[in-house]
């Protein structure tokens, strides 16, 4: 969802829309070099008002610090992570500020500890939508997501689509399927020469599957089948959605025109996966119409029975263009950003092998050390609490949603002290809160213990200072299935394997962030070792 950090582009479409105009005319006009002279002209002067506009910030923002934006540009293209761009980029404007500056124009971004102004900021203002629909209508995101989904919308029809959902995320959690996905995933591992594994794409694959069975009650076979259509698919729609050459909306219509066949081969993809996911759906709502699946006791049905019985009481979806934007974006949250977390959480391991060894010491305690996979039970699971700790430290040094969705300041607003003037719109910055040194001691220390129950997590902070999931209504409606999974997956992981990074790794000298949109490890292989 971070992929909206693009906003500073809505204000620039009319602009657009002229220089689009223009370049249509290329195509008509007999005189071309004279269409193409234009077109060239007033995309050049597009680019350089919306660079002039990233340095400017708007009088009535100009009594906030600001975020110099070269440097922070500097920073992702060098593939820094959060704790390095927090000390070098926005360390002096959050102290300034007290977690409240501005980046680039018009963006309030918020890095605080201050408790309340987080929820209040949250829940009490809608997400800007003018972020999507700014965008030219064949934006690849908007194609992908539509603009109806729940992440999306606001007040009465969140709070209806919302309500439906929320059952499926209540009941208890599918402990079973995700440990039988774990052990047949193991198979994965051991077809790789030397067991070293790309592990962003391994994790992708297990992840689906379970997100497939427990939220569309379909097996998407991304474990079996490398080459299932599902996870390739999937696989262009992410390489394309977050290349940095759409961090641009309003240029996606010439972006088009400059790189046809990324742009097709994006928007074609885009076209398959929704077509796939609408398809499910359809066979889905047939067999409930044929009453097949009646039998289904009420807490244990899945998230799209619950959409689709919705749907046929009349309460559902008001369109198919939320249907497909929900089906889009449960697909993308539910498996992405878990596979992310779980990647970063494997390289901690890695580089930190005293942390890997307690972990195993405890796992080994409470599931034996047989030679033979064990699937972890729920009393296991609460017995190894360090496995929790560890997954949260890293969800703190790596929030996969590094900023939330741009809230738009309804009315003129006190945010801690400072004022913010109405139609302002906010960022909350994760990354930075989670690596600002006035809430974290040593944040750039991977220190598991901080969520010890007396450690700084429990005893330091008054407000909220850990909100990889956001928190409060707004809140990911995944948490808890996430959680369990990582902690199954790391629980059957560590008593099967030993790992660590490649001689050749490059990421031995620290981290490198391969996307900052929604945080990526750059190309991870881990090298496996096995215990039995
Ligand atoms: C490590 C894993 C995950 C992280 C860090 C994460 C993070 C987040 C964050 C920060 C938000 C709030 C976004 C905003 O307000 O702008 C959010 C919302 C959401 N997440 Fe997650 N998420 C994760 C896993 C999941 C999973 C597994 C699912 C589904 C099974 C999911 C589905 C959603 C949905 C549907 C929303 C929108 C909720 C709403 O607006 O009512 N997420 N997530």
């Amino acid at each position: 969802m971070s992929l909206f950090v693009t906003s500073r582009s809505y204000s620039l479409e009319n602009a657009a829309d002229i220089i689009k105009n223009v370049c249509l005319q290329v195509n008509r006009t007999s005189n071309k070099r004279k269409a193409l002279f234009l077109t060239l002209g007033a995309t050049v002067a597009l680019v350089i008002r919306s660079v002039y506009r990233l340095f400017r910030v708007p009088r009535s923002l100009r009594h906030l610090p600001s975020v110099n934006v070269i440097p922070l540009a500097l920073s992702i293209l060098k593939n820094e992570d959060a704790s390095t761009r927090a000390r070098t980029v926005f360390a002096s404007a959050m102290k300034q500020g007290n977690g409240v500056f501005v980046v680039g124009y018009e963006q309030v971004v918020q890095a605080t500890n201050q408790g309340n102004s987080f929820l209040f900021l949250v829940e009490r203002f809608p997400k800007r939508l003018e972020v999507l629909s700014a965008s030219h209508e064949e934006s690849p995101s908007i194609k992908y997501f539509g603009t109806n989904s729940v992440g999306f919308v606001s007040g009465e029809s969140w709070r209806k689509q919302r309500k439906v959902m929320n059952p499926a995320f209540r009941k208890s959690m599918p402990i079973h399927m995700f440990g039988s996905l774990t052990k047949r995933s193991f198979k994965i591992i051991e077809d790789h020469p030397g067991r070293q594994v790309p592990i962003l794409p391994y994790f992708q694959r297990v992840t689906l599957d379970a997100i497939g069975i427990a939220g569309f009650g379909f097996d998407f076979g991304a474990i079996e089948d490398m080459n299932s259509v599902w996870p390739q698919t999937y696989e262009t729609i992410r390489h394309g959605l977050f290349s940095p050459i759409v961090l641009f909306p309003f240029l996606d219509w010439l972006l088009g025109y400059i790189f046809p066949s990324h742009w097709g081969k994006l928007n074609g993809a885009i076209d398959k996966l929704n077509g796939l996911l609408m398809d499910m759906a359809k066979q889905k709502r047939e067999q409930l119409q044929a009453s097949v699946d009646s039998l289904t006791p009420e807490n244990e049905k899945d998230l799209l029975t619950l959409m689709l019985e919705a749907e046929l009481r009349g309460e559902g979806s008001a369109s198919d263009e939320e249907l497909q934007g929900n089906l889009a974006l449960f697909f993308f949250a539910g498996h992405d950003t878990t596979a992310n977390s779980m990647s970063f959480c494997l390289y901690n391991l890695a580089v930190h092998q005293n942390v890997q060894s307690k972990a195993r010491d405890d796992v080994l305690g409470v599931m034996g050390d047989g030679k033979e996979d064990i699937l972890p039970t729920t009393d296991d699971l609460r017995q190894i609490p360090y496995l929790e700790m560890i997954l949260k430290e890293t969800l703190r040094q790596f929030a996969p949603t590094p900023t939330l969705m741009p809230r738009s300041c309804k009315e003129d607003t006190d945010l801690n002290g400072i004022f913010i003037p109405k139609n302002t719109p906010i960022i909350v910055e994760l990354d930075a809160l989670h690596n600002n040194p006035a809430v974290w001691k040593n944040p750039e220390r991977f220190d598991p213990d901080r969520f010890a129950p007396d450690g700084e997590n429990q005893t330091r902070f008054q407000g909220a200072a850990w909100l990889p999931f956001s928190a409060g209504h707004r809140g990911c409606i995944g948490l808890n299935f996430s959680l369990t999974q990582q902690r199954i997956l790391l629980a059957m992981l560590l008593r099967k394997y030993t790992w660590r990074l490649p001689d050749d790794s490059i990421h031995r000298d620290g981290i490198k962030i391969g996307n900052f949109q929604n945080t990526t490890p750059a190309s991870l292989v881990i090298e496996f070792h096995p215990r039995y």
